[in-house]
């Protein structure tokens, strides 16, 4: 059942019990609290509920239904919600040198007013990544950079951590190994949303210890092209990750390439070669075949931008989007950072009014 509003010559149908469902009289929503408000048997009731009578006027709908509930909305806010109009910073999928040069750089100043908040914000939507620079090489320093975006993530890491100096974890990340580009925390229910990285401490003649980084959005697209199938795949197909030391035991499932089903737009990649667990799933060969062609995706070297991390330089990258990993390196080399969680991100983001 739908009924027809009008707005200026256009005509939208709109979904009688939806319409119910959003009532805004106080009888039907908290405004302080901001919330509905509704009971079990409210709720089902409405589901047969239908109009009586309907008066559009300028502004307002009034709405009297066929239980004697009356109704009067906001006719633009009824077409805004109904027809999902958003403000949005559409991510704008890039390659190597594009990674290297869009990326917005501020200062460590400029972060403590809003407008270089916001910059900084926008610039890891629609990029993946936001550089700040002047900042003092300390981690006292990074935190309170850190906070004027969000508070950071407590996770079994640590809040702020240190990596490189005698912290040790069981994970390659603690080594001095190469590790091949990817995804952290995809063992958790919510990967962590923002990974902050600052050089703290290198040692002048250590070799390598190169920062990896590649635009996962990037290699998923590029891979959609390439293979519509394989794409499908590896948004389909559910792997487990894990993560296992003395005291911990995380595990979490999920597709490779999570897309928003109403939009088909890619929302987070979830790739780490690494913490993959044996749990095998009824789709292997489909799997072993899709994420292959991803993998080798991640031979081109048009893909990467190679830095080298600086104290004085901190680096942000969205998690669920850029993969990031380093070349092997000698020598002493400390970073420091942390994780802040996607939600209070983005919530930072609709407050700056910069989404919605
Ligand atoms: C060192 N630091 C805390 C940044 C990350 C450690 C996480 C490593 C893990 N293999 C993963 O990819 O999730
Ligand atoms: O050593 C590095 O530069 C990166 C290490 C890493 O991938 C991680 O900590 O997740």
């Amino acid at each position: 059942m739908t009924v027809q509003l009008k707005i200026g010559n256009r005509n939208i149908s709109i979904n009688v019990i939806w319409l119910r469902d959003n009532c805004r009289c106080t009888e039907c929503y908290d405004h302080q609290n901001k919330n509905k408000k509704t009971t079990i048997q409210q709720f089902l009731e409405k589901m047969n509920v239908k109009i009586q009578d309907y008066i559009q006027d300028d502004n307002n709908i009034n709405i009297k239904w066929s239980d004697g509930h009356k109704s009067t909305y906001c006719t633009e806010w009824v077409i805004d919600m109904w027809t999902g109009k958003k403000i949005q910073i559409k991510p704008y999928s890039c390659t190597g040198e594009e990674l290297e040069k869009l990326p917005a750089k501020i200062s460590y100043n400029d972060l403590t007013e809003k407008e270089g908040q916001k910059k900084l914000i926008k610039s890891i939507i629609k990029y993946g990544i936001g550089i700040i620079k002047d900042v003092e090489p300390t981690l006292e320093a990074t935190e309170k950079l850190v906070r004027f975006i969000a508070q950071p993530q407590q996770t079994i890491y640590g809040t702020m951590w240190t990596v490189g100096s005698n912290e040790i974890h069981q994970d390659p990340a603690y080594s001095n190994c190469p590790l091949i580009v990817h995804n952290d925390t995809t063992y958790f229910s919510e990967s962590t949303g923002l990974q902050v990285f600052h050089m703290l401490k290198r040692d002048i003649n250590g070799k390598g210890g190169l920062s990896t980084t590649v635009d996962g959005f990037k290699v998923a697209e590029i891979l959609r092209q390439e293979n519509p199938l394989h794409f499908k795949n590896l948004t389909e197909i559910e792997i487990e990750t894990e993560y296992m030391e003395p005291g911990q035991y995380l595990k979490w499932t999920g597709p490779v390439i999570k897309i928003n089903h109403n939009t088909n737009e890619i929302t987070q990649i979830r790739f780490n070669i690494y913490d993959r667990s044996p749990q095998p799933s009824d789709r292997m060969n489909e799997f072993y075949e899709s994420y292959a062609h991803f993998v080798e995706i991640l031979k081109r070297k048009e893909l990467y931008w190679n830095h080298s991390l600086q104290p004085g330089t901190v680096v942000i990258y969205n998690n669920w989007r850029i993969l990031h990993g380093r070349t092997s390196f000698t020598g002493e080399r400390i970073f420091g950072g942390c994780y802040i969680s996607m939600s209070e991100f983005l919530s930072k983001a609709r407050v700056l009014q910069l989404i919605s």
